[in-house]
């Protein structure tokens, strides 16, 4: 299965050598890549208006071409429509350049079609579908005048979305609305040429995409140089889904040791010990960096071990540093401690603003041998970069590759198709996950689950996606319960993550047997 998540640059480099091998007479699938975009779209269209309900069969299909070739893909869309008896109306919003020629018999074969052109929509307030075919990765700035006016258009109607290549509007490489001010139409399903596209999984993109269809138009992109970016998926992590042998011990599945929880903030670092156990770790302890502060004993969670950092050693344990941990001096210092210790770690929350605050503190954690996973959300990544929130937002790939650059760690980029960098740019987008996570406490379950991967022998790349991917497939499990996304709470999620991993586990079992 191609998981590959393909840049504009590439897909364009893609088209061009097989626009070559088809103008050297290699043999390939019938009809110009447009004709076979369109009749990929066509069909999934039937597909999805078959599906509704008997009386919208008989409603008619909006179809929006656009001035390039996306526009295009709608009018061979709207050619096949036609032909398989779909009552279809046409909007073409011509340029005032040429079009490419793909795109002239595009309109020609629509128009010779049973679709009716109009200049402006028809009040028809039902229709079956709308199709999107305004722009696709040739946007080149912000929507305005008449295309804004239909996007807002779109967004009033209460039908079924299809928008062709990329929703008009986003940018398919970072998942931002192209601005500034700029909108988006906001998709039901996308279908998407050649090869997926990062921007639709990532950012606003998980919102404007909604269902993604890859539809690859015959073409091998094995062939082709392979992309620095995937969707996260079991496949990056399986080989460590291990069944537990009758024999085994906790002493083969780690401590994990989560240092944080000063005054005010020790439930941080109790939920991320609790998921670390039901993550697999073999012994966990919450280690507080304020001895004045915090339970001796967790009576949910009798399992979990209390100590103070003054008094922890933490060799030989996979640290947890941050949840709840505060700025005082003895969180600084045993952050600073864990950074140069052997150990593999993981730095979020309060050790990533300490780690912000100081250079010296950037270039140790750049020079560990041990795994190393940082977990910011868009601020945090911020303060670490010196930028703001929105620069990092504007393009997660850029940011969370840069930010594991500096530091030589695995980055895990928080938030709505969270972004997971290795120093050398390979990066996996993650799918899994949904709103219920927006609310405090989740990023500390995230941690957690990090923790108790390493703790069990996994290297930092595949622990880092492993956790982002079963923290929210827990999420989404949680919310086909009916718990959630209002309302779900970080505390429900150890049960669900345990239930995820165990699920995989047994997959895994069950494929090598
Ligand atoms: N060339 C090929 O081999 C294939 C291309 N395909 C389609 O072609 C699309 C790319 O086509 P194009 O490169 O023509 O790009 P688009 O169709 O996305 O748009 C380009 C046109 O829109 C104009 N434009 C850009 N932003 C604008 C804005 N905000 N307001 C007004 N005008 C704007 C540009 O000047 C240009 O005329 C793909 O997304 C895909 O849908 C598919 O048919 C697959 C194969
Ligand atoms: N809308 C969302 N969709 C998917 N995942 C989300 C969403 N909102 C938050 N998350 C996830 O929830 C976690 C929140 O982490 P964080 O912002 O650090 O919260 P906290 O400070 O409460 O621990 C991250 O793993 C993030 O990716
Ligand atoms: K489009």
């Amino acid at each position: 299965m191609d998981n590959g998540l393909y840049s504009v640059a590439q897909i364009r480099a893609i088209e061009g050598a097989s626009a070559q091998a088809t103008a050297e007479g290699e043999a390939g699938e019938a009809g110009s890549l447009m004709r076979r975009a369109g009749r990929a779209a066509a069909n999934l269209a039937l597909e999805l208006i078959g599906t509704a309900r008997e009386e919208s069969r008989l409603r008619p299909v909006l179809v929006l071409a656009g001035p390039g070739n996306n526009g295009g893909d709608a009018l061979e869309l709207a050619a096949n429509l036609g032909e398989a008896g779909v009552d279809v109306v046409v909007l073409h919003l011509a340029g005032s350049g040429p079009s490419s020629p793909e795109a002239a018999q595009a309109l020609a074969r629509a128009r010779a079609s049973s679709a009716n052109f109009a200049d402006v929509a028809p009040d028809v307030r039902e229709w079956a579908m709308v199709v999107d075919g305004l722009f696709g990765i040739g946007l080149a700035r912000p929507l305005e005048g008449r295309y804004r006016e239909l996007v807002t258009a779109i967004d009033r109607l209460r039908c079924p979305v299809l928008a062709l290549d990329v929703p008009s509007g986003l940018d398919a490489d970072t998942g931002a609305v192209v601005g500034p001010g700029g909108v988006a139409v906001r998709a039901t399903h996308t279908i998407t040429f050649i090869g997926d596209k990062a921007g639709l999984h990532t950012g606003e993109g998980r919102d404007y995409a909604g269902v993604v269809h890859v539809a690859r138009l015959g073409l091998d992109t094995a062939a082709f140089e392979p992309p620095r970016a995937r969707l996260a998926g079991p496949s990056l992590f399986a080989a460590h889904l291990a069944p537990r042998r009758q024999n085994s011990h906790k002493g083969q599945f780690g401590d994990v040791a989560v240092v944080g929880g000063a005054h005010g903030m020790v439930g941080a670092a109790v939920l991320a010990a609790r998921v670390a156990l039901h993550a697999g770790a073999g012994r966990v302890f919450a280690v507080g960096v304020d001895a004045e502060a915090g339970p001796q004993f967790d009576p949910m969670q009798p399992e979990l071990m209390f100590r103070t950092s003054a008094a922890f050693d933490t060799d030989g344990r996979v640290l947890v540093l941050g949840p709840g941990m505060g700025d005082s001096s003895e969180a600084m210092r045993v952050l600073g401690h864990g950074i140069d210790g052997a150990s593999a770690i993981v730095i979020d929350a309060d050790g990533l603003n300490l780690v912000a605050a100081s250079t010296a503190l950037q270039e140790r954690v750049a020079r560990r041998q041990g795994g190393t996973i940082v977990t910011p959300h868009p601020l945090e990544a911020a303060r670490l970069l010196g930028t703001s929130s929105a620069e990092v937002q504007a393009d997660r790939l850029g940011s969370a590759r840069e930010l594991a650059r500096r530091l030589q760690a695995v980055v895990v980029l928080k938030g709505s198709g969270t972004v997971v960098a290795q120093p050398d740019g390979e990066v996996a987008v993650n799918p899994t996950g949904n709103p219920g996570l927006a609310s405090g406490g989740s990023g500390d379950v995230l941690a957690g689950v990090c923790g108790a991967l390493l703790a069990q022998g996994w290297p930092a790349w595949e622990a880092a996606i492993g956790a982002v991917w079963m923290h929210g497939a827990a999420a989404d499990r949680l919310v086909e319960e009916g718990v959630g996304p209002v309302g779900m709470t970080a505390g429900e999620l150890p049960k669900a993550v345990r239930a995820v991993l165990n699920g995989l586990v047994s997959e895994a079992g069950a494929n090598r047997s």
